[in-house]
């Protein structure tokens, strides 16, 4: 059994070098397998559908106190669903459940066309469009009205760019962090106060919208949500939802790189819009990996895991493993047409069962919604000027950074 010590905190080149950082590490050790220190912690990290199996078992790995608090003062809320295990889990996901299933999520992918298409008839001819904003803009006003929240138009800009910002700041120091920090406090506090007011009955909300889970939901002891968890929840439909800019940011980049993926889509083949969705979020960086905290000494094959350190499930080398997927650095859509995915193959939203686990429940929403919007693009006639769109694997997380710049060049019609 190998036992390593005297590990040096991997806390900096975490920071520095992104998304192939826990790759690199694993790729330095013959078992495959990361031993290092981050935050002060040790660390052990893991890749692959075995190691997945082995990481969602709540005998081996479990969440409490392993959500470091940058991570929750940004990106998920304090004490939000991410950082329950067990029954209260449970009980805390059942809102997430019981809001995004495959009629919502349809509904929730109209409502984005329609947005879309009211943003897309405001575009100028020959007036530059940056698409990941414009996506954002397009994905809060539609999320919002789904949701039962409340949002003038005019609101629609500031709303998106604080969603935007809890999520670009999660993993970094600096200002980016304390704009997310900043954005966090804002939207708790005005989602907070709309919950009150629905449970006051000042608000109408209809039933099943986000809006009316989150204000009637209660704990396992009974207990509803205070109005600032209730908000916490809220906004883990609502934020993640909105991220979804950053895969039509990469369908953009993806289109131009690829351009010969474009008449499929534009001639409205559900199918390989399905298919391009899934190559997406396999092919484009977003979540690196994820965490959880050893709840007793494992071992993984060869390799110990002492009690409480933390075990990171390398998702990113996942979904880039040759054996996995073959060319792995190649965007090929044709991998997901015409087959099932198994819940332990395709993992950029985490793996195994939504139902019992912490994957994401939100999967369905961000399928439909790229599906969409995919067909949506090509259908729209564009050029793309000269500009940055270099997509840095050190920057988490990432995005094309010129955010895309298409220019429309007419209006297209839409047959999806
Ligand atoms: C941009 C697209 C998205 C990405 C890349 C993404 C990624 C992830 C990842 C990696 C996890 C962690 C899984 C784990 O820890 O095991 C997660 C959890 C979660 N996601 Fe998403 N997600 C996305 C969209 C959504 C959407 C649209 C929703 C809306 C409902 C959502 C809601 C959640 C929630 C509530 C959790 C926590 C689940 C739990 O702890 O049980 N996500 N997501």
């Amino acid at each position: 059994m190998r036992r390593p010590h005297a590990l040096i905190d991997n806390s900096l080149s975490a920071l520095v070098e992104g998304y192939t950082w826990l790759p690199a590490r694993r790729a330095r050790s013959a078992s495959g397998v990361a031993h290092t220190r981050v935050l002060g912690q040790r660390a052990v990290g893991l890749c692959g559908p075995d190691a997945a199996r082995f990481f969602y078992d709540e005998d081996h790995v479990r969440r409490h106190t392993a959500i470091p608090w940058p991570v929750q003062n940004t990106l998920f809320g304090r004490r939000a669903v991410h950082t329950l295990d067990g029954d209260r889990h449970r009980r805390r996901k059942s809102i997430f459940l019981t809001v995004v299933n495959r009629h919502t999520a349809r509904t929730l992918a109209d409502g984005v066309g329609t947005s879309w298409d009211d943003a897309a008839a405001s575009w100028e001819p020959g007036r530059p469009v940056v698409l990941f904003d414009e996506a954002a803009r397009v994905l809060t006003r539609a999320v919002c009205r789904w949701a039962g929240v409340p949002l003038a138009d005019a609101q629609v800009p500031v709303v998106a760019r604080d969603l935007v910002a809890m999520v670009d700041g999660f993993a970094t120091p600096g200002p980016r962090h304390w704009r997310a920090r900043a954005a966090r406090g804002r939207r708790e506090a005005w989602l907070g106060n709309l919950v009150t007011q629905v449970r006051d009955g000042a608000l109408s909300v209809p039933a099943g919208s986000a809006l009316a889970a989150v204000s009637a939901h209660r704990e396992v002891d009974g207990e509803e949500l205070s109005p600032r968890l209730a908000a916490v929840e809220l906004l883990n439909v609502i934020r993640p939802t909105v991220a979804v800019c950053w895969f039509v940011a990469y369908a953009g980049h993806a289109l131009h790189r690829w351009p010969e993926h474009r008449q499929s889509l534009r001639d409205g083949d559900r199918d390989f819009a399905l298919a391009f969705a899934h190559e997406l979020r396999r092919f484009y960086p977003f979540a690196p990996f994820i965490g959880g905290r050893a709840v007793r000494e494992l071992t993984w094959h060869r390799d110990r895991i002492p009690k409480h350190a933390m075990v990171l499930l390398d998702l990113w080398g996942h979904n880039h493993d040759e054996r996995l997927w073959g060319d792995p650095f190649a965007f090929r859509p044709e991998r997901f047409l015409g087959r099932d995915i198994g819940p332990f193959e395709l993992v950029p939203q985490g793996a195994g069962d939504p139902e019992t686990n912490h994957r994401c429940p939100g999967e369905p929403l961000t399928v439909a919604i790229l599906r969409t919007l995919a067909v949506r693009l090509a259908q729209t006639d564009y050029t793309v000027p000269e500009q940055d769109m270099t997509i840095s694997l050190r920057r988490v997380p990432a995005r094309p950074k010129s955010g895309f710049v298409l220019v429309p060049t007419g209006t297209a019609s839409h047959s999806s």
